[in-house]
């Protein structure tokens, strides 16, 4: 649990939420978000990736629409979010477009993450994003989320993000100054956990209260959050959006906020789980030897120029075995493409996919978070 680790940290979401993002409900904070965007451009001239999760749709739509009160009506709520978006995405880009950065809106809904292919294109439309340097704004698809498929917090969204981003750190900006040992707002005696482990006890008691008026989730939901992260392997940095250079503070391994440190065995990732559960692929995939010793020996993802030759019929997101010259299974994972592009791909490299495929497509064949090694 050394914050000095989070300097190697290459790809980071970081989800901004409401109260920040309207100074309380005041007004849309615009000069909050120059601050946060200014330090977004210095993380990046480090060398980080930046993927935001902005919420305040419906915050702000409410200081549009003059309404005193955060509807409870659900037709309502959407129709803030949709007249407040407008607010919020351009806040991004203006902010943005002053340290000659692009932003891009990306409204995402529970079943954008749930469905398989849904999931592997806003995966492959945010890798694209990043490709060319611009930063992606998230935030839940208020205007069309039903009540049952509602993320229903950006917390959660943040943490899908993370998993849908092959993030490496989470950072949550919040009105507090990260989690205390109970809701500072009710307990003058809480005190701020500094470091703790994702299944320290301590979060449990922590978190048990909501959240302000304008947000929805509290700290439950960012302990959630975390714990979902967690389960891809990476940590969460909960800390006080208004501290001055908080994020820079972050990246230089200071103190700040509250860090949820993920376990060592939280590597092995929900999917990986489910893979390792898994007994019928429905493909098999031919490795040459440079392959084998890519994945096997230096845990990385299979490429489709180690592939040598593919069988059966799958669909993209389905389970396939990575066998060997010899026959014999030395991995198994989801693979990024059906078989009839899989067949297409063999032996073609990284920089040769698109002009193979006619569209942009993954590097990898299957990734190393959708792998397991073994039979
Ligand atoms: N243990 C805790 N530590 C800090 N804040 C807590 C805790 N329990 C509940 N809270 C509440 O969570 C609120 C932040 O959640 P929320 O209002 O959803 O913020 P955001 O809009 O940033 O998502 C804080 O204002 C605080 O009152
Ligand atoms: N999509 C909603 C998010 C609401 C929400 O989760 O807010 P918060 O708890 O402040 O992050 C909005 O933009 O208003």
């Amino acid at each position: 649990m050394n914050r000095a680790d989070l300097a190697s940290r290459r790809r980071w979401v970081i989800k901004i939420g409401s109260s920040l993002l309207t100074d309380n409900g005041q007004a849309v904070a615009a000069s909050a978000v120059a601050r946060w965007v200014a330090q977004i451009a210095a993380l990046r001239a480090r060398g980080v990736e930046v993927v935001v999760v902005s919420s305040g749709a419906v915050a702000a739509g409410m200081l549009r629409l003059g309404l005193g009160q955060r509807p409870d009506n659900l037709s309502q709520l959407q129709a803030a979010a949709a007249v407040g978006q407008l607010d919020i995405a351009s806040l991004w880009d203006r902010a943005l477009a002053v340290h000659q950065i692009n932003a891009a809106q990306v409204l995402l809904t529970h079943e954008d993450a749930a469905d398989r292919q849904r999931y592997l294109n806003a995966r492959n439309t945010l890798r694209a994003l990043l490709d060319w340097g611009v930063v992606p704004v998230i935030n839940e698809n208020d205007t069309v989320a039903s009540d049952e498929i509602r993320f229903g917090d950006n917390d959660t969204l943040a943490a899908v993000a993370v998993d849908l981003c092959s993030a490496d750190l989470l950072v949550i900006l919040t009105d507090q100054q990260g989690i205390y040992s109970s809701d500072p707002r009710f307990d003058p005696q809480a005190e701020l956990i500094g470091d703790a482990s994702i299944d320290d006890e301590r979060l449990v008691a922590a978190a048990g209260g909501s959240g302000g008026t304008l947000g929805r989730g509290g700290m439950k939901t960012k302990l959630q959050a975390a714990q979902i992260a967690a389960r891809s392997g990476v940590s969460t940095v909960i800390a006080g959006g208004s501290l001055d250079e908080v994020l820079v503070a972050v990246a230089d391994g200071h103190p700040v906020g509250t860090c949820l440190w993920a376990g060592e065995d939280g590597r092995m990732t929900a999917r990986k789980r489910w893979i390792a559960a898994q007994r019928r692929a429905v493909g098999k995939l031919w490795l040459d030897d440079g392959a084998r010793e890519a994945l096997l020996d230096k845990g990385r993802s299979l490429l489709p120029v180690g592939v040598t030759s593919v069988e059966g019929r799958f669909a993209p997101g389905d389970l396939v075995h990575c066998v060997d010259a010899s026959g014999q299974v030395i991995a198994r994972g989801l693979s990024n493409y059906d078989s009839e592009d899989a067949r297409r791909l063999c032996g073609v490299t990284s920089t040769q996919i698109n002009q193979v495929l006619g569209r942009p497509g993954e590097p990898e064949l299957v990734h190393r978070n959708n792998l397991i090694l073994g039979a």
